[in-house]
C-alpha cells in the first residue's frame, strides 16, 4: 500500500502555497474589475503619508511574498569549502592507511600529495555545485599509470564513505555525492596504460 503519510503533507503543502498565490491574484483582478463597472464611485486613491527621498528608498523592504527559501546546494550542506577540505584531509588519512590502498599512494607524498588534496578538494566543490572550477587532470590521464582494479575501487569508496561518517555527513548528501562520482569508475579503474 502507498504510505500516505510521507507524500500527503508535502502534496497539501504545495497546493495549499498555489492555491494561496491563484486565489490572491484572482481576487486582486476582481477587485480591480468591481471598481471600474460597479454602481458606487471608486474610493479617492489615499496620499501618501511619506515619501522617502533618501538614497536607499524601496530598496529596504521586505519582499511581500518571497516564497519558501530556495533549497541549499550540495556544496553548502557540506559545510562549504572548509567542510570539504576536511573531508579531503579524512579521505587521504583512510586510503593512506589502507592495504588496500597504500602501495598506490606510496609516491604521493610532500607537493605531489598537496595536488592531490587541492584537486580533490576542487572537484568535490565543483561536483556539489561550489563555486569552484576543478584544474587538475581528467580523470583518465590522473590514473592510467596506476593499474586500479575492483577491490581497490571498492576500497576508495569505503574510505570515502567513511571519511563522510567521520564529518558527520548525512545520509541524504552521502548518497548525493556518492552518486556524483559513480560514473567516473569508467575512467579510473583498468589496466595500467603501456607506454
Ligand atoms: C571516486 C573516485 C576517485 C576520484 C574522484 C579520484 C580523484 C583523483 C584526483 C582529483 C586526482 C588528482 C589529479 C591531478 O593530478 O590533478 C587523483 C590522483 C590519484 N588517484 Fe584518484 N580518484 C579516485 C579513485 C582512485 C582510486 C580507486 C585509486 C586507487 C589506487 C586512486 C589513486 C590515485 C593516485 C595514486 C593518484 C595520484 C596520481 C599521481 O599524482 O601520480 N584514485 N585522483
Amino acid at each position: 500500500m502507498r504510505n500516505r503519510s510521507l507524500v500527503a503533507p508535502h502534496v497539501t503543502a504545495k497546493r495549499v502555497f498555489l492555491a494561496a498565490l491563484i486565489t490572491s491574484a484572482t481576487l486582486g483582478s476582481f477587485a480591480l474589475l468591481g471598481a471600474g463597472c460597479g454602481g458606487k464611485k471608486p474610493p479617492k486613491p489615499a496620499e501618501p503619508a511619506l515619501i522617502d527621498t533618501s538614497a536607499d528608498a524601496g530598496f529596504d523592504a521586505e519582499p511581500e511574498d518571497a516564497g519558501p527559501p530556495a533549497p541549499k546546494s550540495l556544496f553548502e550542506r557540506l559545510g562549504g569549502k572548509d567542510g570539504i577540505d576536511k573531508l579531503v584531509e579524512s579521505l587521504v588519512q583512510n586510503v593512506t592507511a589502507d592495504g588496500k590502498l597504500k602501495k598506490s599512494f606510496s609516491k604521493v607524498k610532500g607537493e605531489k600529495l598537496n595536488n592531490f588534496k587541492t584537486s580533490l578538494s576542487e572537484q568535490i566543490c565543483e561536483i556539489s555545485g561550489g563555486p569552484c572550477k576543478y584544474q587538475g587532470k581528467d580523470m583518465k590521464s590522473a590514473h592510467e599509470s596506476i593499474s586500479i582494479n575492483d577491490a581497490q575501487w571498492d576500497a576508495f569508496v569505503q574510505d570515502f564513505s567513511a571519511a563522510l561518517d567521520e564529518n558527520k555527513i548525512e545520509e541524504n548528501e552521502k548518497n548525493e555525492l556518492m552518486a556524483l562520482f559513480a560514473p567516473l569508475r569508467a575512467d579510473i579503474v583498468g589496466p595500467k596504460k603501456k607506454k
